[in-house]
């Protein structure tokens, strides 16, 4: 790991979108998973467009590891994305999909085909290589999806409700799978999700967010202690 790896940082973020206006400012501790969570329409994916650079915020700066990435496009960004819908491309098969994370010209050379062919392999999708995905189930889907943001070894992963269309056996496999990405990777995981149990079973910082404010930033066993209304409502208290 590097020495100056400083996380995230929202500062004084200001952003308004149609009538609804986000004020953000956190410090999102780098090599974590943190979890974003909030009621539908808080703000949560919100927070993870500006840090994906999707938004630009009215005013303020957004960090990552000490850089601006304000002004940057979201393509010139240290990160990698996971979403709910995994937006592959249909007609591709599962190795040019991931291929595409490493290089969208798709000039790989020996030793990036390699590792297409090993992120795949450490997804459990080994022998996939020449599937489409409306072949494949949602959660080898879902997998191939994390395969390719696996390629990219970008510093920081976003994820945007991961898990949200895979059923609860599905959820909690591909729950064990990010840990274990995690534990070898140390990268810096921002993770939206709307889902209690899940932010408590895989967050080491959380985030709460209520009408386009973050109202909490700390550990889960602070989070289970808070007093926070709109927390205990989400906790299910
Ligand atoms: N481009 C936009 N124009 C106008 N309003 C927007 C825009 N994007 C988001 N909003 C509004 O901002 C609020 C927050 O949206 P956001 O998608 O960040 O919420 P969320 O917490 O991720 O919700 P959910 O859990 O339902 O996905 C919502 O009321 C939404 O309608």
């Amino acid at each position: 790991m590097t020495q100056d790896r400083t996380g995230i940082q929202l500062e004084a973020v200001r952003l308004r979108l149609g009538s609804t206006d986000f004020t953000f400012d956190a410090q999102l501790p780098a090599g974590r998973i943190t979890a974003i969570a909030g009621a539908s329409g808080s703000g949560k994916s919100t927070l993870l467009n500006l840090v994906a650079g999707f938004e630009t915020p009215d005013s303020g700066r957004v960090l990552i590891d000490g850089l601006d990435m304000t002004d940057r496009h979201p393509s010139k960004r240290p990160v990698s994305l996971v979403f709910q819908d995994n937006n592959l491309f249909a007609h591709l098969d599962l190795f040019t999909n991931v291929g595409l994370g490493l290089d969208p010209t798709l000039s790989l050379d020996a030793a990036a085909k390699r590792a297409v062919s090993e992120a795949l392999s450490r997804v459990g999708l080994a022998g996939f290589e020449r599937r489409r995905p409306p072949t494949l189930s949602g959660g080898e889907r879902q997998r191939a999806a994390f395969a390719r943001a696996l390629v990219r070894r970008k510093p920081v992963l976003l994820l945007d409700e991961p898990f949200a269309a895979l059923d609860p056996g599905l959820r909690s496999d591909m729950a064990k799978l990010l840990v274990s990405l995690h534990r070898e990777t140390e990268n810096t995981v921002l993770m939206v999700s709307h889902d209690a149990g899940e932010v408590m079973a895989l967050a080491g910082h959380i985030l709460f967010v209520d009408a386009g404010r973050i109202v909490f930033g700390g550990t889960p066993q602070a989070f289970e202690k808070s007093e926070i209304s709109a927390i205990n409502r989400f906790l299910g208290a």
